[in-house]
């Protein structure tokens, strides 16, 4: 059934519109397989949403040429299907070997290639055309992130009755290195088919307004865009698009219940793997942005100093696997393989490696349970959009032990100034800020954490998703 406009009078007043659906497909032990919904903070905070709206879901199901469309309660899904081909060239192309390597520093040189960029526009297309199907009239739609940069002015052509919102979950870049793209006019252009645009740091929203001044021509404010309030304004096409700052966050109450809960892991955790005097955390996707190798040649030199000791000292890194078929992720397995064996070797006894990587997924609540074991968590991006890693060990530590190493390259460096902050590119700095953590008093430690547990307490994701949702509904 449809409205007079054409418009579905059943579609949703709520849709979600992201690369990933909320839901994985998990195989059980005797190998059948169910769908669980997956435990990603973006579902947890808009679950309550969704649910008093009747919401939809437009995403790929992360399996090639599949035409299954998942069921899960209270959120209408609509799944697109993308061939193996699609996802080589949209996915792994153009998303994650040209614009992640482009909007995170030029980390690794991006590859400008023409046939990536056509099935990007091809499958941005798909999206959009799905989101038109699921919306009902006037409904709200909220666009993430970099795989879907076109979807906002697609649909916007399709459905101008929407309110539409578009969030970049990673960084924006200067006009110095955004200007490399080939396409940049174009994905200026898509973005700018939204009403409201977030970002995590206010220095991503004015890049973002620089860059519509330069290649789009128009009128961007010069006022400057506030953290959660206050927003700039961009006149376009005859609509005044909003750009804002709006960090993301996690359930930070849960992740606080959950980890309380784990009960004495943690004391198990330390057991088994000698009672060391300093236990120290990795938790990461295994990118090149992450620093994995910037902890480990901090941690060598620290050990080659004399300033820590590899008898008494392990480091847990817990690493899952990321994007395997992009060469850049190859090559930063293999140095990081190579340089846990290479420490180990040098530092290490037969009983006593100091370093335990893992390389594969690990149930949530052993996360957690890991977090309250660490008397240390590295966080050593190079770049960073925000690093929620470093908000869950801080909402893990209600017993305001533990001490967070952070890198002054995440989106999480602007809230948590009471972390060890760190440069990653500065060897005196990694190595001092690492030193300090593991050794610094207990009582200093510990007015650190309070700090940010307080922080982290009072902004979760819940705010995050209302404050966005209200400045796009303009109640801010
Ligand atoms: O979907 P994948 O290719 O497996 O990648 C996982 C997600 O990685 C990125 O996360 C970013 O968003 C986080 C939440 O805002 C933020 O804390 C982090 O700094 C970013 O790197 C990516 O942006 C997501 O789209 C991916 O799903
Ligand atoms: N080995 C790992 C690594 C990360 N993770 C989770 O993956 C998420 C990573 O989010 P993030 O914002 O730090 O970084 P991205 O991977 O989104 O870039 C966090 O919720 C981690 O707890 C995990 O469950 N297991």
């Amino acid at each position: 059934m449809t409205s007079p406009e054409g418009h579905p009078a059943t579609g949703a007043s709520f849709v979600v519109v992201a690369n990933r659906l909320p839901v994985d497909k998990r195989t059980l032990p005797d190998g059948s397989t169910v769908w669980k919904r997956a435990p990603g903070g973006l579902v947890t905070a808009l679950t309550p949403t969704l649910a008093t709206r009747s919401g939809a879901w437009v995403g790929w199901s992360g399996i090639p040429d599949s035409d299954e469309n998942p069921t899960v309660d209270g959120i209408d899904i609509h799944a697109v299907p993308l061939s193996g081909q699609e996802i080589a060239d949209y996915y792994e192309g153009f998303s994650n070997a040209t614009l992640w390597p482009l909007y995170h520093d030029v980390l690794v040189k991006p590859e400008y290639r023409h046939d990536w960029w056509d099935t990007y526009v091809t499958v941005n297309r798909r999206f959009a055309e799905e989101a038109s199907r699921a919306a009902a009239e006037g409904a709200t739609v909220w666009v993430q992130d970099y795989q879907l940069q076109l979807v906002p002015a697609m649909l916007r052509e399709l459905r101008p009755d929407l309110s539409i919102g578009f969030f970049l979950h990673i960084p924006f870049p200067p006009r110095e290195l955004f200007s490399q793209l080939p396409w940049r006019t174009e994905i200026l252009e898509g973005m700018m088919g939204a009403d409201l645009l977030g970002f995590h740091l206010p220095g991503g929203a004015e890049n973002f307004q620089s860059l519509v001044r330069r290649f789009l021509h128009v009128d961007a404010s010069r006022d400057g865009v506030g953290v959660r309030d206050g927003y700039g304004t961009i006149d376009y096409e005859g609509r005044v698009v909003k750009v804002g700052s709006f960090p993301i966050s996690i359930d930070s109450a849960t992740v606080a219940a959950n980890a309380a809960a784990t009960g004495d892991r943690a004391a198990r955790i330390r057991a088994e793997l000698g009672d060391p005097d300093v236990l120290m955390l990795g938790v990461d996707r295994l990118d090149y942005t992450k620093g994995i190798d910037v902890r480990l040649a901090g941690l060598e030199r620290l050990f080659a100093d004399g300033r820590l000791d590899p008898a008494k000292t392990v480091l847990v890194q817990l690493a899952s696997p990321s994007r395997e078929r992009v060469d850049s992720y190859i090559d930063i397995r293999n140095r990081i393989e190579q340089t846990v064996g290479h420490i180990n070797g040098t530092y290490g006894t037969v009983d006593h490696p100091p370093i335990r990587y893992l390389l594969k997924p690990v149930p949530r609540d052993e996360l957690l349970a890991y977090f309250r074991a660490a008397d240390v968590c590295l966080v050593t991006p190079l770049r960073d959009g925000m690093n929620l890693v470093a908000k869950e060990y801080i909402a893990s530590r209600d017993d305001l032990g533990g001490a967070l190493v952070l890198s002054e390259f995440t989106g999480a460096a602007a809230e948590l100034t009471e972390a060890y902050l760190m440069n990653p590119y500065d060897e005196r700095s990694v190595d001092d800020a690492i030193e300090a953590a593991a050794t610094d008093p207990a009582d200093v430690r510990g007015k650190r954490m309070q700090a940010l547990h307080d922080q982290v307490m009072t902004n979760d994701v819940d705010q995050w998703a209302q404050s966005f949702l209200d400045t796009l509904a303009g109640k801010r």
